[in-house]
This record gives structure tokens, C-alpha cells and sequence, in this order.
């Protein structure tokens, strides 16, 4: 009996898909024992073919026509690995309208074309998958959608971006300078090509996005979130919160309500208790909390980013597709490939910014004389914010004290309104910087 052999097309021979190439070049051999077909790098897609690159890509193979490769009949597996959400969309619905499986790591295209994408899949016969998108290498997507499809998800949290828990590593661990960590960070090939994605929160964002969409069935939109990032934290907030007992990690935390039926997707610094496991995650390292009512909590950590992380999820993908293509296609039916967890229940609703409570930390740069601590105080009284402790520490400059307030519970809300009026004393020097404590169970 003849061997079949599957075309893959790259679209995309950046960090991710050079690592793509390099690792399935050497794995092959075994891959095609193990899986009885033989596998093809027939074609790849990049904008400047004369680029230097890791890997040795025959010119003949090359070409700069990303949707040629989408459209080509001969291809059975394309991936979309060029980023960003025009091209991508193009490639990933013209090779899915032909039926073809389409593997990508693309998040934000995910986050703002995920409907789309999975109703043009389904009405042709294509696959997406999609294991690299979050968390790297960690096989978060298969974890949610397969090992605990039996369960609801109460609490969803972690650390999604790997750049961002670099950069705080270093900043904490080496008191480094933030703007060259972020170079250090852009040049092992964690950040995205627009970086602000990744510092401003939103590279998170999608990734949540993602995940609440697989545990929860709904897209639920950045704007619907809260996204902060991490550009305005500086060494003195590590200080202060070694000195409170927590470090600080940029968290994504999806908190659905059962009873209530209320869904809040967030992205945040997070004060963490230094004891807690997800604040001993460093470096490009990514954690991820899931809470389910059957299973209870499981944790997975592992590398949120790079080349051999995330070319091994994609590798993941193109193993999963090989055996999707090994069946006759009419032989498909819908239980193959569970698109959400979710259960056929009404949609959540987004919990309005009331419902979401928790504690806070205020860092503010304010005056340093007399009733200004009991002016902050009068208007953290007039919205209901409890305060529990403060710090006060000379500012960077002068004639300035840097005041931390850390609160009892509270809410979204009173804290908004807060920090409104705060902006609006005289002695308030600065923009406050707000970061959330967290109150995770281990
Ligand atoms: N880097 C990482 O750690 C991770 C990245 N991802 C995601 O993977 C995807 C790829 O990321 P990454 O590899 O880092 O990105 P890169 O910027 O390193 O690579 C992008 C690739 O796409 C090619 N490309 C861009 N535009 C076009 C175009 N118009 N036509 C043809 N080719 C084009 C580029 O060509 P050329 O080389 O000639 O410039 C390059 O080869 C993104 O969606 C990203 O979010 C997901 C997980 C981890
Ligand atoms: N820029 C992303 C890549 C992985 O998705 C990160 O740093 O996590």
C-alpha cells in the first residue's frame, strides 16, 4: 500500500515558524513512523525572501504570496504564522473555505476574528487549531477542551505573557532598567512585533479571550476587560510589595459566577503572596490556574514564549491535523473536535465593574506637608474604600513623599471613582498607579 503524503505550507518564517522548520525537519523521520504518512515542508510564505534566517529554506520553496500558499489545492496543512489580523484572517478563511486545516499561534486574530473563523470551519469542512496561541508551549488549549471537558470553570488565572513575567523578573531580580529588558525580551523572540501588545496588556487580553471563550462559550471582547499593563511599574513598587509580602505578576483572570451568571475577563499587575506558586514563576515562564467544580484546581506552568516552546505546540497541532486528515472526511462528525467546553446553558453576562471585588494597592506621588494624607483620606472615605495600611517613602523627586495605600475589600467601582477624584487634589502630583492584591486560593 502507497504511503500518502501530507503537504504543509508555512505562512510565516519568523521566530516561531523557523523553529516550526527546524524541529519538524529533525523530528520527521519518527513523526512519520509514528503517524504512517510522510510529511512535506512543501512551501513557505515570508515578506523578504533574501532575509538571513536559522534554517536552510530552498529558494525554490519560498515564495512572498502568503495566500498562494492558502489557495494551493496541493496543500493539506497551512500555517498561519505571520501575525497580526488582516493577512492572517485572509489566509486562515481562504484555506479553510477549501477545507484544509488550518494550525496558527495567532491570538489576536483569534481574539477579533474567533466567530468567524470557527463558523467558516465548520461550514466547509476546514479545522483550526490553535494550541500555540496561548501560554506557549504549555498544552493549555488540549487541557481545557479535552483532559476537563467534564468540568465548569469558577476561576480561570495566570500568568499569559512571557515577555511581560521576563521583564518583571529581571526588573525585580536585577533592578534592571526597564527599557533594555524589554530590548532583551524582543531579541530572544518573546515580544510581538508590535511590543506594546505584550506591555500594555493586550497580547494577554487575547489570550484570555481565547480561553474564556473555550471554558465559557462567549468572545468576550478587550473592550469588555479590564487591561492595564505593566509600563508604569517601577523598582519602588517591588519594594513596597516585598515589604507588604508579595511580588507583583501581570495576571489575566476569568472569574465566572454560576449563581449570578456573571463573567469578568481581567488583565492586571497583581500583588501575589510571595508564597504563593504562580508569584515563583519567572522569567519567560507562564502559569495557569484552572479552577474546575468536578476536578478542583489544576496548575500548569512552562515557557509562554519563543521559538522551540511555541514550534513545539505547533508541531502539536500538525500531529492532531495529520490524524483529522486521516479520516474520511464524510466520516466527520461534530463530537470529533469539541470547538468550547462550555456547557449549552444561557451565555454569562459581563459583570459590571460593582460586582468585582477585591483588595488594591495605591501608589501616589503626592505634596509632602501637612493634611495632605487626610485629604486622600476624606475622599477614599466619601466612596466607601476602606484603607488598611499606608507607607510613605520620599519620592524620586523633590519635595514629593510617595504614598502606598493598600485597602480592605472593595470594588472596580469605588476604586474608578477613587482615583477620578485623587487626580483632582493639588497635592497629587501624578498619575496614581492602582495594582490589584490578589486573593487566589493555592
Ligand atoms: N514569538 C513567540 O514567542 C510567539 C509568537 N506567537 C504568535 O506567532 C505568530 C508569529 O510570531 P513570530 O514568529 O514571533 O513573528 P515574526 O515577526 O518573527 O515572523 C513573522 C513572519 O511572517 C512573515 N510575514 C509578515 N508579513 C508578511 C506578508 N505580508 N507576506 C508574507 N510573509 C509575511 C515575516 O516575513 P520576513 O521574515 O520576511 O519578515 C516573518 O517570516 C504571531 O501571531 C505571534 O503572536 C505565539 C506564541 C509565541
Ligand atoms: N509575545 C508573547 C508571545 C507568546 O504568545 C509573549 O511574550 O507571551
Amino acid at each position: 500500500m502507497s504511503v500518502r503524503t501530507l503537504r504543509i505550507g508555512l505562512c510565516g518564517l519568523g521566530t516561531v515558524g523557523q523553529g516550526v522548520w527546524k524541529h519538524l525537519t529533525a523530528d520527521r523521520p519518527e513523526l512519520e513512523a509514528r503517524l504512517g504518512v510522510k510529511l512535506e515542508l512543501a512551501r513557505g510564505a515570508v515578506r523578504n525572501p533574501k532575509k538571513r534566517r536559522s534554517v536552510r529554506i530552498p529558494a525554490s520553496k519560498l515564495t512572498t504570496d502568503a495566500l498562494a500558499i492558502a489557495r494551493d489545492p496541493s496543500i493539506d496543512i497551512v500555517c498561519e504564522l505571520v501575525g497580526g489580523t488582516d493577512l492572517a484572517r485572509e489566509i486562515t478563511l481562504e484555506a479553510l473555505r477549501r477545507g484544509k486545516v488550518v494550525v496558527s499561534a495567532n491570538k489576536a486574530l483569534i481574539c477579533a476574528h474567533g466567530a468567524e473563523i470557527f463558523a467558516t470551519a465548520r461550514e466547509h469542512g476546514g479545522r483550526f487549531l490553535f494550541e500555540a496561541s496561548v501560554a506557549g508551549g504549555i498544552p493549555i488549549i488540549k487541557a481545557l477542551r479535552e483532559g476537563l471537558v467534564a468540568n465548569r470553570f469558577p476561576l480561570i488565572y495566570g500568568i499569559l505573557n512571557g515577555t511581560c513575567n521576563y521583564i518583571l523578573t529581571q526588573m525585580e531580580e536585577r533592578d534592571a532598567p526597564y527599557t533594555q529588558v524589554l530590548g532583551d525580551a524582543k531579541r530572544l523572540g518573546y515580544a510581538e512585533a508590535d511590543e506594546s501588545l505584550d506591555v500594555e496588556g493586550w497580547d494577554a487580553a487575547h489570550k484570555a479571550s481565547v480561553l474564556a471563550y473555550l471554558a465559557h462559550g462567549v468572545w468576550v471582547r478587550p473592550e469588555q476587560m479590564i487591561v492595564e499593563g505593566i509600563a508604569r511599574i517601577t523598582p519602588a513598587d517591588f519594594k513596597n510589595a516585598n515589604a507588604l509580602g508579595f511580588g507583583i505578576k501581570l495576571l489575566a483572570v476569568i472569574w465566572r459566577d454560576f449563581e449570578t451568571n456573571e463573567l469578568s475577563v481581567r488583565v492586571h499587575p497583581t500583588l501575589l503572596p510571595e508564597s504563593h506558586v504562580v508569584a515563583k514563576v519567572n522569567g519567560v515562564f507562564n502559569a495557569i490556574s484552572v479552577q474546575g467544580d468536578v476536578v478542583g484546581t489544576t496548575l500548569y506552568i512552562g515557557r509562554g514564549a519563543g521559538q522551540d516552546a511555541t514550534a513545539s505546540a505547533v508541531i502539536s497541532d500538525i500531529v492532531d491535523a495529520v490524524a483529522l486528515l486521516r479520516r474520511q472526511k464524510g466520516e466527520m462528525i461534530d463530537g470529533d473536535f469539541i470547538e468550547t467546553t462550555a456547557r449549552r446553558q444561557a451565555p454569562p453576562r459581563i459583570a459590571p465593574p460593582e460586582h468585582i471585588e477585591g483588595r488594591y494597592y495605591l501608589r501616589l506621588t503626592v505634596e509632602d506637608k501637612p493634611g495632605v494624607l487626610s485629604a486622600i483620606a476624606a475622599v477614599t472615605a466619601r466612596q466607601h474604600v476602606s484603607i488598611a495600611s499606608v507607607i510613605q517613602s520620599p519620592a524620586e523627586r523633590a519635595g514629593a513623599a510617595s504614598l502606598v495605600l493598600t485597602t480592605h475589600r472593595s470594588n472596580e467601582r469605588a476604586l474608578r471613582n477613587t482615583i477620578a477624584r485623587l487626580r483632582r487634589l493639588r497635592p497629587v502630583l501624578e498619575e496614581p498607579v492602582l495594582l490589584r492584591i490578589a486573593e487566589f486560593p493555592e
